[in-house]
């Protein structure tokens, strides 16, 4: 049974109140300066993987009450219940599979009495059938030419991941592949995209759970006829138009042969499905090997997390980590701040990962929840950052603790780039650990040769006061493994940390309100007749639109 444990009400929360008024202002460094083990006791080597969470405030104690908190709240149960296929997403009847998606066990794996391995193995040889028939130039458009584009429209989840790994992975492009992503239901994006490809050469990937949501099926339409008024034929469509989808018959309404639609389940979330049929995107892009690839190294995550004690398991003491801050420190956000220009999109990819599994604010009792849930994620690919919000970090009000990700090789090592990215990466962690003390900016000061009037009037501006909390995650390479193993990480550490919260974290009720309106407004937008239908400032503004639209 998926436990139902309010953390508030355990021992562990108790001690760590206590425990917070104890150790919350004590400097890192001094933690440091007493304890030359330190790192070797805060950090785990995984594989490729080296996380360093040393530079957190946080001691043994802290450490054995979170594990503790996690195990009152029942997480061993918990992680069993969802890899076992229990229908842990209670308020949508559903179970959450994602890590049999990567699995390359046979074991049965049933929901609803079917074993969902070779349904699994079956979409996963059609996808490899189709991809190696793309690379080799097999797949022919309209006019006879092989196509060598794709266009994968879809949003959300849809989206998200397959967009952020085939940028996180483009040395792994197979040579002459184009790739391109359409979700915003604003006409501009499909336009950009079309602008660029050519239609005789083009794969469209319709990427839709539901095939029912309104951008994607707009999109779809649009790109449908974009398609007609150069192929001229109906029957064309088969070559240049696949489905991903759950959803067949709204797949055949649209005009795409089932043949042409590659399979997933209501098992897998949006935000989770990358490693599914909506991963086709990525294999079209860096071959299907890699995307293998991608699989295999989410399953040695998820093997780790489902084995490994607490005490040395990565999503679990990343997830811990963020509930000490969130739920004591009173920290709203959470920055992740990738040193990888490859992983531009990482952090808007787990924002969804993240903001929609755990924005949540009734509890799986159904009942109001008193305690701080999801945190804000956000954050851009250093250096970039420092040169525009890292200020706040440094000196502002906000306590904010944040992920530093980096890979020890490069995939381009031109001139000395490297080595000066990673000497940012660790001078920053460095910096927020250490912060700068009034000594330090006086003795600089003077070195400078300001005189004592000029040090006394801007010390007081030069002092950081230090002491915000980082991880650092060092990879080896972002090999296509690699990057499946960080993704499953943060995966997983949502999971805890919905466990911990007690809320349901794999459905998303919060975005349906938003679209029931906007199902409402639409026809009002037709004809210049003006609207009063709702409060005055929505009828104020549509009605300002209708007169200058
Ligand atoms: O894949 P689709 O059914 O088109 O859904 C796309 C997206 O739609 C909704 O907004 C959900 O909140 C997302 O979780 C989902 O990823």
């Amino acid at each position: 049974m998926f436990p139902k444990v309010n953390p508030a009400q355990t021992d562990a929360w108790a001690e760590l109140e206590k425990h917070y008024d104890e150790i919350s202002k004590e400097p890192m460094v001094d933690m440091f300066e007493n304890d030359p083990d330190r790192f070797k006791k805060y950090s785990i080597q995984w594989k490729d993987f080296l996380v360093d969470y040393s530079k957190n405030i946080i001691n043994e104690e802290t450490k054995a009450s979170l594990i503790k908190l996690a195990k009152e709240c029942q997480l061993k149960e918990a992680i069993e219940a969802m890899f076992t296929g229990e229908k842990i997403n209670e308020t949508e009847n559903r179970a959450v599979l994602h890590t049999a998606l990567r699995s390359n066990s046979s074991e049965p794996l049933k929901v609803d009495g079917e074993d969902v391995r070779p349904l699994i193995q079956t979409e996963l040889k059609k996808l490899e059938a189709f991809a190696n028939k793309f690379h080799a130039g097999e797949l022919k458009g309209y006019s006879g030419k092989s196509l060598n584009t794709i266009v994968n429209i879809g949003i959300g989840g849809s989206d998200l991941g397959p967009y952020m790994v085939t940028e996180a992975l483009k040395p792994y492009w197979v040579k002459g592949v184009k790739a391109h992503f359409v979700s915003n239901v604003d006409g501009s994006h499909l336009y950009q995209v079309l602008q660029e490809v050519n239609p005789e050469e083009t794969l469209f990937i319709v990427a839709s759970k539901t095939f029912t949501t309104q951008e994607t099926m707009t999109n779809a339409q649009s790109a449908k006829d974009w398609f007609l008024d150069s192929a001229k034929s109906e029957a064309e469509i088969a070559k240049h138009f696949i489905a991903l989808s759950t959803n067949q018959a709204a797949v055949e309404a649209f005009g795409i042969d089932s043949k042409n639609m590659f399979e997933f389940w209501d098992w897998v979330g949006g935000r989770y499905s990358l490693w599914s049929s909506i991963g086709a995107s990525i294999a079209l892009t860096i071959g299907f090997d890699n995307f293998k690839q991608l699989l295999d190294g989410a399953e040695a995550m998820d093997l780790h997390f489902r084995e490994t004690d607490f005490e040395e398991n990565l999503p679990v003491i990343m997830a811990m980590l963020g509930v000490w801050y969130n739920n004591f420190f009173g920290a709203e956000s959470h920055a992740i701040l990738p040193y990888d220009q490859y992983l531009h999109r990482f952090a808007s990819y787990l924002q969804q990962g993240d903001m929609e599994s755990n924005g949540k604010f009734i509890d799986r009792n159904g009942d109001p929840i008193a305690i701080q849930t999801g945190q804000i994620i956000w954050g851009e690919p250093g250096t970039n950052g420092q040169h525009a919000f890292y200020q706040l970090i440094h000196q502002g009000t906000k306590f904010i603790a944040s992920d530093f990700i980096a890979a020890a090789q490069s995939q381009n090592p031109v001139g000395d780039h490297h080595p000066k990215l990673l000497a940012n990466f660790f001078a920053q962690t460095e910096a927020l650990m250490k912060g700068k003390i009034e000594e330090q900016v006086v003795a600089e000061l003077m070195d400078a040769g300001k005189t004592e009037e000029e040090i006394d009037l801007l010390m007081p501006f030069k002092v950081f006061e230090g002491n915000q909390p980082t991880n650092s995650i060092l990879i080896k390479k972002i090999t296509p493994f690699n990057l499946g193993a960080l993704i499953a990480m943060y995966e997983h550490k949502i999971f805890v940390q919905g466990v911990i919260w007690n809320v349901f974290s794999f459905d998303q009720w919060g975005v349906e309100l938003g679209k029931q309106l906007a199902g409402g407004i639409l026809p009002e937008l037709e004809g210049d007749a003006p609207v009063d239908t709702h409060d005055a400032s929505t009828n104020g503004l549509i009605n300002q639109y209708k007169s200058w639209k």
